[in-house]
């Protein structure tokens, strides 16, 4: 491969990524497939590997097992090659709380060994500019709102040129007006052609930032993959109000499709029988069209009081994966 931009291929690419803390796997042989040009959600509930993933990706810590491929390079040998062309906001960086935003960038980009100094004054600017923050450039960080302080944390990421950028929970800890700001800001540098990759435990915002996500469960990756195909990859259930029963099922049975035990609750009802069928694969999903069912159904002479299709939504996905609930708030 080039020395150039990669435009196709692996932004990121980990086989059997693998960190243990004495007896704890922290990170369980992950195979993380991250595409150019994605905003890329890593999600999962707190503590399920996401930092110790992204720390071992940026080679601040060493891994068990397995291996790292970054921008087309293998990892931690070729670093001081790749690093520079990747920003990274991570524990976010110490800023001096009286000095500038400007002044905070320039001494953080003048302890780069990879920067050009000559270029340094029109980058911060750029930078700023880039986040929104070129107005309180001279104003003091300890002035600055948390959103401001994560958003010239992720200036000082963009100071140079990026390919990648990784972000470990950006919104972590800001209110509801600074989340805005650093999901507004993900999204616009995404449309400037970066690769994102950005870490969260809220489902919510990884929905409406992301264009594809790996959800991580206890150390392990246990999806990945565009969203759209991910909220797919849920299960339909189709309920049916009849009364009648006996000949409905025959029907579904004919269909090849097994009602899940009767609900004691619903049997009561006075429009009849509540049936449910559930469709777990993509592939039964497109075998058995909610439409085809009713047709058959009319058909045989069974009286369809009622009937529902209902998607599992990406939460109920997410929650069925990790086992966990997701805070959704926000
Ligand atoms: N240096 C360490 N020593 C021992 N255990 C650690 C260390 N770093 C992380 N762990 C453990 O590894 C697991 C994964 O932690 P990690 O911080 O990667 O999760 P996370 O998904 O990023 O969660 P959070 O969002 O809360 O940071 C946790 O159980 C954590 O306690």
């Amino acid at each position: 491969m080039g020395d150039g931009p990669v435009t196709d291929g692996l932004a990121i690419e980990t086989h059997g990524l693998s960190k243990h803390f004495g007896q704890q796997a922290a990170v369980d042989s992950v195979d993380l497939a991250v595409p150019h040009g994605t905003v890329f959600g890593f999600l999962g509930p707190n503590g399920s590997g996401k930092t110790t993933t992204i720390r071992m990706l940026l080679g601040l810590a060493a891994a068990s097992a397995g291996t790292v491929n970054l921008l087309g390079r293998e990892m931690p040998d070729n670093l001081h090659e790749v690093l520079p062309r990747v920003g990274a906001l991570v524990e976010g960086p110490a800023f001096y709380p009286f000095l500038s935003g400007a002044a905070n960038l320039h001494r953080l980009d003048s302890a780069s060994p990879h920067t050009v100094p000559g270029t340094r004054k029109a980058r911060v600017q750029r930078a700023l500019e880039r986040v929104g923050l070129e107005h309180a450039a001279g104003k003091r960080v300890h002035a600055y709102s948390l959103g401001m302080k994560q958003r010239l944390g992720i200036a000082n990421a963009l100071l140079s040129p990026r390919e990648l950028l990784v972000l470990d929970e950006p919104t972590n800890g800001l209110d509801p007006q600074g989340t805005r700001e650093v999901r507004n800001l993900v999204r616009s540098l995404a449309h400037q052609g970066t690769t994102i990759f950005v870490s969260s435990h809220l489902l919510a915002e990884v929905d409406q930032m992301c264009t594809h996500a790996a959800v991580m469960s206890a150390g392990k990756l246990v999806a990945q993959g565009p969203l759209t195909e991910l909220r797919q990859a849920g299960s339909t259930r189709l309920r049916l109000v009849t009364p009648d029963g006996g000949a409905a099922r025959e029907v579904l049975g004919r269909l090849g499709l097994v009602p899940e035990p009767p609900d004691p609750g619903l049997q009561a009802q006075p429009d009849g029988e509540t049936i449910a069928v559930v469709l777990e694969t993509a592939a039964q999903q497109a075998a058995v069209l909610p439409e085809d069912v009713v047709r058959h159904l009319v058909q045989a002479g069974v009286r369809v009081r009622g009937f529902a299709v209902e998607r599992e939504s990406l939460e109920d996905r997410f929650v069925a994966l990790t086992g966990e609930g997701f805070d959704v708030a926000q």
